[in-house]
């Protein structure tokens, strides 16, 4: 997937300005940066929630813009910020919908189907939730349902937005792990750096709506990086297994001044 001179303007403002990015087929891409940087909106250009006002979107050639919603939703499923369920569904019927794509008129499920959406459940650790009604579930358990429903869609590309909120440690790091190993591309928005290290192939850094910084996570995640993006200082040290850069920091760092705003 390109992201080809992508901008994004709301009421004449910029809110994301001429990026261009790849993330190749197979990677796992982050994309990083202060709140209200322009991660979301570039995720839902992908999942076409919103319209780029200028450039596309492309996979393989192809500008997304073009496609119809079901090729799209055959190709692309989403983790949005805006996800929600609140009808009265059980965890499978939800993680069920994954399969509309896939399903021409009004044919039920097959065998093969089932499959794929037992393999989501089991995958995200909610088999064992498939009859309770997602009303009943907790936050994170409710977020897995809906991983796991983008998973059952069976996508070329997975994007998520903050996929990690809700998740528990033992949770969050078996998502990433799952994300790395799915084979499939993935466009993640991460606001934990040294999660996104250790998860990400490569990195993209927003800022003000512009591509400050992309590369290798070692590449770019450098205190310099992090202290003009984020106004934090930080010391990176490499993780003794992974070699992944891990960022230290504490309070003290952060600049504040005495009336208790930020510098
Ligand atoms: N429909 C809209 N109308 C007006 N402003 C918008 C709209 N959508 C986004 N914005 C603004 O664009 C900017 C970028 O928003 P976006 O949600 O993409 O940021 P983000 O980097 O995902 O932030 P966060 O980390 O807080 O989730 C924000 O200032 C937001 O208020």
């Amino acid at each position: 997937m390109t992201f080809d001179e992508l901008s994004v303007t709301v009421d004449q403002h910029p809110i994301v300005r001429e990026l261009r990015l790849d993330v190749p087929a197979g990677e796992v891409v982050g994309l990083v940066g202060p709140n209200g940087s322009g991660k979301s909106t570039v995720l839902r250009c992908v999942y076409r929630a919103m319209a780029p006002s200028g450039g596309a979107v492309r996979l393989d050639t192809t500008d997304l813009a073009t496609l119809t919603p079901r090729e799209s939703a055959k190709r692309i499923a989403a983790l949005t910020q805006e996800n929600s369920v609140d009808l009265d569904f059980t965890v499978a019927e939800v993680v069920a919908f994954g399969r509309t794509p896939h399903l021409p008129g009004n044919r039920s499920l097959s065998a093969r189907d089932r499959d794929v959406c037992r393999d989501a459940m089991a995958r995200l650790d909610v088999l064992r939730l498939a009859e309770r009604s997602v009303l009943s579930l907790s936050g994170g358990e409710r977020q897995r349902v809906l991983i796991a429903r983008a998973l059952a869609q069976e996508p070329e590309v997975l994007v998520l937005d903050e996929p990690t909120n809700h998740l528990d440690l033992r949770h969050q790091v078996e998502l990433l792990t799952l994300l790395r190993n799915s084979g499939r591309t993935v466009l993640v928005v991460v606001h934990d750096l040294n999660l996104a290290a250790v998860a990400c192939d490569r990195i993209g850094v927003l800022a003000g709506g512009v591509l400050v910084a992309s590369g290798t996570p070692a590449d770019v995640l450098t205190p310099e990086l992090v202290r003009e993006v984020f106004g934090v200082d930080v010391v990176v040290v490499r993780h003794p297994e992974n070699g992944a850069p891990q960022l230290l920091h504490s309070l003290s760092t952060l600049e504040v001044d005495p009336d208790g705003q930020r510098a």
